[in-house]
């Protein structure tokens, strides 16, 4: 099967070429579309690759129909509504490690820059000027230097810092004591990098917290002298505020890489001596960009082969290990799910996942989200996804348990998915195999032994000679032929239950005309 793919921005030819190559993708490359043109053309792609331009809002996604996965050459994903995305099942992968490296670089390249003033000496010299006396710039040695946000890249600025005998602040919720001490920062809260610092770097993504994280306040509180840089995200810093402070002299300058609007228009920043800036170049270089595209050209290529994504967004990351572990699982939890939900009688209310043996041990949430996808695609259609099952299953207030029991009734790993709905409670457990792959082994209290794929007529009635003869005459007469039968029976001549695996998927005639049949008490068609 070949998938469309659009890149809207532009990405390296390296991580193009991935993708060209590939038989699963059809490639078209089509940058610098307002968002009108690409709203008009999005209904025909199943993937789409962008950067930090194209702006992937809600209504982008609705008219993307048919859209499986969006790539973001890039870390920031804060030009895609992931909640959109989400709801609309779309999967939302990044390149979080390509451009690390570059971005730490970039921002070590703005404080130098900045604490020399490069960029007005460079442009004076051009324009025919020696003037020397202009731009005395400070040292960067024994500088107390905070970094707020001490993720991939606050931790790389850190280490080239350190090059430079400055004293390192480190702000972070995240941040221990003991990484700190490791990586030889001193663990701070925003205050003590307030009043200490000399020169503060942010590196931390834009979020509703650390939206105008420094703001006027903030400034109030930093030494006099201080200089600003900014190369993670335009809005972090509150952008006028930052230019009041400079007017009023609190500030001695800024380096500015991103801006709340881009490209910036008529900004006030951008008039003043005092700031640097440049146009979103943190990930600008030949290496960061052929990083991330690979990475997410391979990534989007595994996704389209049915191999789980390593670097979702809107999926909690699921290492190489437990993918491996849980990856035989996946068939097996998705038909039990859809096994019981279509035995059970009305919609459910409470679900009850059992987890023995070997997925005792093991983080089960990806297996969980398959089973409930199976469950709820019986009520809302085929677009529930394990994106956005979740959200359905919040949005329709279903209630869900996990639980965990050593006990595995001798199998290597068992689950049981149990369903309650206002009429009853049923049940269905399954495990693998060796040798048969999945099988389902418990329907309720009976034991069976039954494939987990193809037609199953489950009926239950009385124990009775004769019955079983009955329900083949009829099954033959209306041409259904049986694959294989399984029986139990809770004691001789009590309540029974014969599952039938059927070549022919039986319409509501033999249906009707089995639960007609004296003794009988429920049938019902299983299709997996
Ligand atoms: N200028 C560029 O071209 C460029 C390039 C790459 C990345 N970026 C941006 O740089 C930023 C950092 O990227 P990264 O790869 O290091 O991300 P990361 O996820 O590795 O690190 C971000 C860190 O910020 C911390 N954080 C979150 N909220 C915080 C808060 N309120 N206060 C303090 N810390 C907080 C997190 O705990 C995390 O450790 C992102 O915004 C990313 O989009 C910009
Ligand atoms: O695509 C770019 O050049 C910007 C990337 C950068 O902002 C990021 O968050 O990864």
């Amino acid at each position: 099967m070949s998938y469309k793919v659009l890149v809207s921005d532009p990405i390296s030819e390296t991580g193009l070429s991935i993708l060209n190559e590939a038989v699963e993708a059809e490639v078209t490359v089509k940058t610098g579309l307002s968002p009108e043109e690409l709203q008009k053309i999005i209904g025909e792609y199943d993937g789409l690759v962008v950067r930090s331009q194209t702006q992937v809002d809600a209504h982008l996604i609705q008219a993307a129909k048919r859209l499986k996965i969006i790539g973001r050459a890039g870390v920031g994903v804060d030009n895609i509504d992931l909640e959109a995305a989400t709801k609309a099942g779309i999967l939302v992968i990044n390149a979080p490690d390509g451009n690390t490296i570059s971005a730490a670089e970039h921002t070590m390249a703005m404080m130098t820059a900045l604490s020399r003033k490069i960029p007005a000496a460079n442009q004076s010299l051009k324009e025919g000027k020696w003037n020397r006396n202009s731009f005395k710039g400070v040292e960067l040695f024994k500088k107390t230097f905070g970094v707020v946000g001490f993720g991939r890249i606050g931790m790389e600025v850190a280490k080239r810092a350190k090059a430079y005998n400055m004293t390192i602040l480190a702000y972070d919720p995240f941040l221990t004591e003991e990484r700190a001490r490791k990586v030889g920062v001193k663990k701070a809260e925003l205050d003590d990098i307030y009043a200490q610092a000399d020169f503060i770097t942010v590196h931390t993504p834009l979020t509703k917290e650390t939206h105008h994280l420094i703001s006027t306040e903030a400034f109030a509180k930093m030494k006099s002298e201080v200089r600003l840089i900014n190369c993670a995200r335009g809005g972090i810093i509150d952008e006028m505020a930052l230019y009041e402070a400079i007017k009023e002299g609190r500030v001695a300058g800024a380096a500015i890489d991103v801006f709340e609007h881009e490209p910036p228009e008529d900004h006030p920043l951008l008039t003043l001596d005092e700031v640097i800036a440049t146009p979103h170049l943190g990930a600008s270089t030949v290496e960061a960009q052929d990083k991330v595209a690979v990475a997410v050209c391979d990534e989007i290529l595994q996704v389209f082969r049915n191999v789980p994504a390593q670097h979702a967004v809107n999926l909690p990351a699921v290492s190489e290990q437990v993918r491996k572990a849980l990856e035989p699982y996946y068939e097996l939890s998705e038909q039990l799910g859809s096994t019981v939900v279509q035995l059970v009688k009305g919609a459910p209310k409470d679900i009850e996942i059992t987890y023995s043996g070997e997925l005792t041990d093991i983080e089960t949430a990806p297996l969980t989200r398959s089973i409930l996808q199976s469950i709820l695609a019986k009520f809302l259609g085929d677009h529930i996804n394990p994106v956005n099952v979740n959200y359905y299953v919040k949005e329709k207030g279903l209630i869900y348990n996990v639980k965990r029991t050593q006990n595995s009734h001798g199998f290597t790993g068992l689950i049981n998915v149990k369903i309650s709905t206002e009429h009853e409670e049923r049940s269905v457990s399954g495990t693998l195999l060796n040798g048969y792959g999945p099988r389902m082994v418990k329907i309720d209290d009976y034991t069976v032994d039954l494939p987990t794929e193809g037609h199953l007529l489950y009926i239950e009635h009385h124990d009775l000679p004769g019955l079983i003869g009955h329900v083949g005459t009829l099954l033959g007469q209306h041409e259904i032929n049986i694959g294989s039968m399984q029986v139990g029976r809770k004691s001789i001549g009590g309540r029974a239950i014969m599952v039938l695996t059927i070549d022919k998927n039986a319409n509501a005639t033999p249906i009707t005309a089995l639960q007609n049949l004296e003794h009988i008490q429920e049938v019902k068609l299983i299709d997996l």
